[in-house]
């Protein structure tokens, strides 16, 4: 593939309307040219490619035949999408993807009207495409029209409870409504899962469109060719019973499996649905996680995720690292704890790699559950496996263990099951955006009774807080790392178990406290050893448990100082917000402390490098300093930030 693709007919496609001009063999071409332009563009900007590559055919189809922004385009998840931004009046900025100030790597209503719902978490398109459907059919109004409601969502995706809830809703409310499911057989790792197996069986048997379309009397809805050949099958069907398939049991007309890389496939079909639907209809399309990009198809994951890289050789431009990930460190510790005790299970909702737990499945392939997408099944399965005895972790992403929500109150907590959550991408990620920014878990975890919250400072924490969280069997813990690599510090040989509850003091100073709660810690270093050459030198502590607090350590810090300040990467609610209940209830701040809390601002913020992001939330080093200057009332307005 070339690095900078000649793309005549797609530079004529300004909005998708100009699709409408094109014949159909145009159209192919401009898929290949669409197809280029999308290579070329990650290529600049790293990020999400297999999936987009994949649905390159259906993307020019569905613009080609639907009437958007008045019908509803809904992509699931949304990191397939970066075609449809080529297509929808957003090319000129698509290789600002994902960067500070660019395009968002998901749909995102306020970036365009070609984005009527935004995403990032997987399995919510069907409930939005329904929520559009009924709008439209009660007569809502928006600036863009309400037309038809489409959602594509893959295979990995429609495992999830959620896609579920929306079928069984749709399907009783019989509303004209399109799922296309995009099967390539991928989630980001193979998917897994009986319905996974469902879906190949579906495809593996050739004639089944004609057969099944026979069977259920829907030759009517098939284009030409297929209806001949359904004709054909309903003779061969004769006494032959063929059961619905389970989409049809839950209420939608079932047309597939069609290739989704057959334009000559894909658009009689779309135009004949379009034509002739009146209630929901599934459109199974098989498709390639990486089509037509060698590079990509040839990768473990097909090319989900990409650094920058070069078009022509596929190799990735990877910054050197100096230190393991979180991630791995949590990976090797807790396989280091696993070959200690083999009740310890570990469970994962379709992030094996991600999560380091494909360590551990490689290891103890019977002791590792990969449950699809499908947090809250994780969280209750998790729960159930404590009660019968197992010392399970749950390693979730902070963004994602929120759809789990009412399973770690319910489940876990209210039971006080000792289940272990690991919460990988806590913090502010980066590139992925506000969508799956680790923001929230301090706040809903730290409120639930009976739980233990801790935050890793540095990679060596985290190996303790992995021992901790296998020695504690008295109820739930939880324990929180960033993305990315670790601050490189000097590793302990083995995890030990910490003492629950107790924090430990980094350095001792005068008049103001810092107590650092997670990896801030290394900023708060840093700003601390900036505030010392200016004579003042801070008392620096590291909590270490948000639940239970360290009450002695923050009453300590409060009596001997006139200012405390915590600071942690999580939003209000958190950490902070236990200790400032701590120093109220306690009567503290009636002798005069001055207390501040460093936390993630009240605003969702944009995708950016981490460190910009952390720079936009006001919790750098140098932010770090500029508090305590003003919580110390020395004047240095203007100085620092001139
Ligand atoms: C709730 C939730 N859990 C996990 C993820 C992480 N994730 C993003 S894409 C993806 C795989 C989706 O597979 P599929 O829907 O088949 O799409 P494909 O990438 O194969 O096109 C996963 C697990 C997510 N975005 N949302
Ligand atoms: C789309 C999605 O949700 C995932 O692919 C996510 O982008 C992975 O993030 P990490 O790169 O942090 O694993
Ligand atoms: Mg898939």
């Amino acid at each position: 593939m070339p690095d900078t693709p000649q793309t005549p007919l797609l530079d004529q496609v300004h909005i998708p309307a100009d699709l409408k001009r094109f014949s159909d063999a145009q159209l192919h071409q401009i898929a290949d040219e669409l197809r280029a332009e999308t290579v070329s563009a990650v290529s600049v900007t790293g990020g999400h490619l297999g999936a987009g590559l994949g649905v390159v055919e259906l993307t020019v189809a569905l613009h080609a035949v639907f009437d958007t922004p008045r019908d509803k385009l809904i992509w699931d998840v949304g990191h397939q999408c970066y075609p449809h931004k080529i297509l929808t009046g957003r090319r000129e900025r698509i290789r600002t993807l994902r960067t500070k100030g660019g395009l968002s790597g998901f749909t995102k209503r306020s970036e365009s009207p070609y984005d009527p719902f935004g995403a990032a978490h997987s399995s919510t398109s069907i409930s939005a495409a329904l929520g559009f459907a009924v709008a439209r059919d009660l007569g809502g109004n928006i600036e863009s029209g309400l037309g038809d409601a489409i959602a594509v969502i893959g295979d990995g995706s429609m495992s999830a409870g959620m896609a579920f809830e929306a079928m069984n809703n749709a399907g009783h409310l019989k509303k004209r409504l399109f799922v296309i499911l995009n099967d390539n057989e991928m989630s980001i790792a193979p998917p897994v899962g009986a319905l996974s197996s469902y879906l190949s069986r579906l495809y593996a048997e050739e004639p089944f469109q004609d057969l099944k379309a026979a069977a259920k009397g829907a030759v009517s809805l098939l284009p030409g060719p297929f209806r001949e050949g359904a004709k054909r099958a309903k003779d061969m069907l004769k006494g032959m019973a063929v059961g619905g398939t389970l989409f049809e049991e839950l209420g939608f007309s079932y047309i597939g499996p069609i290739d989704g890389h057959d334009l000559n496939q894909l658009l009689p079909v779309l135009r004949t649905v379009k034509a002739r639907a009146t209630g929901p209809i599934l459109i199974h399309v098989i498709t390639k996680k990486g089509k037509g990009y060698a590079p990509a198809e040839q990768a473990r994951d097909r090319g989900h995720a990409t650094a920058k890289f070069d078009v022509v050789t596929g190799k990735q431009k990877k910054t050197p690292s100096n230190a393991p990930s979180y991630t791995r460190v949590f990976a090797d510790a807790l396989l280091d704890q696993a070959a200690r005790d083999d009740k310890i299970v570990a469970v994962t909702a379709a992030m094996p790699d991600g999560t380091g737990l494909n360590l551990f499945a490689e290891r103890y392939p019977s002791r590792c559950f990969d449950v699809g997408i499908a947090e809250q099944h994780g969280v209750t399965f998790s729960a159930a496996l404590a009660a019968g005895g197992m010392k399970p972790f749950c390693a979730i992403y902070s963004t994602f263990l929120q759809r789990g929500y009412d399973q770690v109150v319910h489940d876990v907590a209210i039971q006080r099951l000792p289940v272990r959550f690991a919460i990988d991408r806590a913090g502010l990620v980066g590139a992925d955006g506000a969508t799956h920014a680790g923001a929230f878990d301090v706040a809903f975890m730290a409120n639930l009774p009976g739980m233990v919250v801790m935050a890793a400072a540095d990679e060596a924490e985290l190996v303790h807080m992995v021992a901790t969280a296998a020695a504690h069997d008295d109820g739930p813990i939880a324990f929180r790392f960033p993305r990315g690599e670790g601050a490189g510090v000097t590793m302990p040989e083995r995890g030990e178990p910490l003492e629950i509850g107790k924090g430990r003091m980094i350095q001792q100073g005068k008049r103001v406290a810092i107590l650092s709660f997670g990896t801030r810690l290394s900023e708060v270093i840093k700003a601390a050893e900036a505030l010392s050459a200016r004579g003042i030198t801070p008392t620096v502590a590291d909590a270490r448990f948000a639940k239970p607090l360290d009450r002695d350590l923050i009453l300590g810090l409060a009596a001997d100082h006139e200012a405390l300040i915590t600071i942690e990467e999580g939003a209000i609610g958190g950490f902070g917000s236990h200790v400032a209940q701590l120093l109220a209830e306690e009567g503290v701040f009636d002798t005069g402390l001055k207390y501040r809390s460093m936390v993630l601002p009240d605003t969702f913020i944009d995708q950016a490098s981490p460190e910009d992001m952390y720079t936009t939330a006001g919790m750098n080093a140098a932010d770090i300093e500029t508090k305590v200057l003003d919580v110390l009332n020395i004047a240095h307005i203007g100085e620092k930030r001139a």
